[in-house]
């Protein structure tokens, strides 16, 4: 896949046409996946290029840049992570089908979901696309929006699942598993002194998180998987100052990780990160997450 963050230095293929589909795409969620699979159709035979042109609006999001680099790797052939700059947002939507579709692009096909809009003052659509199509040369689908019961999927009903807990809704809208990776640090070694070591990580800059409490988690440590239990908050129980970490306690592990980088998945909530009296209170709480999440893995709920 290549990728492209500069659309001034990318030209499509001498030769070739693309298919491309455009916006935020900061989920990647399950109706996101249906416009990839659309453009990868017409990429199947290598008579276009799949391109996702995505735009960064530098806000607290879902996926790093890194993420969702990663998770489009193999689904398309080129990724453009494309700044949400004061130039693009004011640029008019005639001019950004003609000089970054047409000339920049080649487009053939352009799939988007109904509500996409684009272009200064956001008066570029779906329709106005479908409108010029003929005239520049391309093809105009539309897709329906893929729905969660009677709502529709989008990027804000996936913050808004997380922001309440509600990670198992998270991760059906998403079609895959949230998750967060970081370096192993230095706690304040108490845990490993009531009996529960853990691995403290901080999200990446601008990774939102779930709520604040306790999870059921998978976690990655040197490619192999483990169930855990972790604990996603600012620990008000014992820091004075808060610093926003998740913490995990791993079933099936006993050596030392700090320093490593893990990946941690948010699989289903317990309950909400809560101050307690003190430490035999906070022990007494823990024995029960580490029973309720040994329990989740072992009954496969
Ligand atoms: C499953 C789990 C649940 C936790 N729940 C809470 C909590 O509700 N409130 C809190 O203050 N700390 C909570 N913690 C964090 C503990 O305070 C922390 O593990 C302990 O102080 C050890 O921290 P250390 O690794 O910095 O030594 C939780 C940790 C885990 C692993
Ligand atoms: N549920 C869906 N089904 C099909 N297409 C979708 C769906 N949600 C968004 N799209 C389309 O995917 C493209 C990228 O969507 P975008 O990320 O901008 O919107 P979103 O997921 O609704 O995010 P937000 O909630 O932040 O507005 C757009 O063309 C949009 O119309």
């Amino acid at each position: 896949m290549q990728y492209v963050t500069d659309i001034q230095e990318f030209q499509v293929e001498e030769g070739k046409g693309s298919a491309v589909t455009l916006g935020k795409f900061d989920a990647l969620h399950r109706g996101h996946q249906k416009l990839i699979n659309r453009i990868r159709e017409y990429a199947k035979d290598g008579s276009v290029q799949s391109v996702v042109f995505s735009f960064d609006m530098h806000k607290d999001s879902l996926l790093t840049a890194e993420e969702r680099r990663e998770l489009l790797e193999g689904q398309t052939d080129v990724l453009i992570a494309c700044s949400f700059t004061k130039e693009i947002r004011e640029m008019e939507a005639m001019d950004f089908i003609r000089d970054v579709l047409v000339k920049k692009l080649h487009a053939r096909y352009i799939v988007v979901g109904t509500d996409f809009r684009f272009g200064h003052c956001q008066r570029g659509d779906a329709r106005m696309l479908a409108e010029v199509g003929p005239q520049f040369g391309f093809q105009v689908d539309i897709i329906e929006k893929e729905m969660y019961g009677n709502r529709e999927i989008s990027s804000t009903f996936v913050r808004e699942s997380l922001r309440e807990g509600n990670v198992e809704l998270a991760n059906n809208l998403l079609g895959y598993t949230y998750q967060m990776e970081g370096v192993v640090r230095t706690g304040n070694q108490i845990g490993r002194k009531i009996g529960f070591p853990t691995m403290n990580v901080a999200p990446p800059d601008r990774k939102i998180l779930p709520k604040y409490g306790v999870y059921a988690c998978k976690v990655k440590v040197d490619d192999k998987w483990y169930p855990a239990i972790g604990n996603v908050g600012v620990k008000p129980t014992v820091e004075e100052t808060p610093v926003l970490l998740t913490e995990v306690y791993l079933y099936d592990y006993d050596q030392d990780a700090y320093g490593k980088t893990i990946t941690i998945q948010f699989c289903a909530f317990k309950r909400a990160e809560q101050k307690f009296s003190g430490l035999e209170e906070l022990k007494t709480q823990l024995k029960k997450d580490i029973q309720y999440g040994w329990e989740y893995f072992h009954e496969k709920k």
